[in-house]
């Protein structure tokens, strides 16, 4: 019955993890795709940094690009205080499915917005449309060569202000070249390099966390 990796990695939640418990969710996610089919999820190692990036920054506006099956966004929103607004993009239909199912099963869906559509075409309606002011917190986990367009879009919109977190996965496997060279010389970003592992692999990856300067 299960068609797709998406749905089978939605129904082993469904089937195993405690519902209303965003860690056996995430816990659930990390065991399915280590043990039975690898999937591009942020992963445990790296999702540990990304907690400790997120609590440090105490954000209240949180922007995602890239939602896929949701796992990140459980990591994100399972962290933040009631009343926090997360924004979370994907394109993919089918991915946005699953997720939104992911995200209620963990009890989270309050607190989460999926926005299904391209990140090209929404970050230009947020201020307007969804009523963001700046964002504080943005992890960009989508396909890696819209990294720098996105991010010199979010910075044409008007929505990073002095101490706007933008945090990268993946700068190493598959890498994102072009973002890391920017952000690290264009002058408007303080930039952090976070090393870690690929998600459920031994190989080398890590994370770029990129501070706007105002
Ligand atoms: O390719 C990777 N991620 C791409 C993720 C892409 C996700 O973001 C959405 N998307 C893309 N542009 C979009 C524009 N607008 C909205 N959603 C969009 C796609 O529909 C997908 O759900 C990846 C690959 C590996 N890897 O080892 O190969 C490891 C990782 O951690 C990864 O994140
Ligand atoms: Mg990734």
């Amino acid at each position: 019955l299960c068609q797709t990796k998406e749905q089978r990695i939605l129904d082993f939640v469904l089937k195993n993890a405690v519902r209303g418990d965003p860690q056996s969710v995430i816990d659930n996610i990390d065991k399915y795709c280590s043990q039975r089919e690898w999937s591009m999820n942020v992963g445990n190692e790296k999702g540990i940094i990304l907690d400790n990036v997120v609590k440090e920054s105490n954000p209240s506006t949180i922007l995602e690009l890239g939602t896929y099956c949701g796992y990140s966004a459980v990591r994100i929103c399972r962290l933040l205080k009631p009343g926090v607004r997360f924004f979370t993009v994907e394109f993919n239909p089918a991915y946005a499915a699953v997720a939104k199912q992911i995200i209620e099963f963990a009890g989270l869906i309050d607190k989460v917005q999926v926005l299904e559509g391209s990140t090209g075409d929404i970050i230009p309606q947020l201020k307007k449309k969804y009523e963001v002011d700046t964002l504080d917190f943005v992890f960009v986990d989508h396909w890696k060569d819209k990294y720098k367009p996105d991010t010199q879009l979010l910075e044409k919109c008007n929505l990073l202000r002095k101490g706007s977190v933008v945090l990268a996965d993946n700068v190493i496997v598959p890498g994102a070249p072009d973002f890391l060279e920017y952000v690290r010389n264009c002058g408007k970003y303080d930039c952090t390099n976070f090393p870690s592992f690929l998600e459920y692999m031994d190989e080398k990856d890590a994370l770029e966390k990129a501070v706007f300067r105002g």
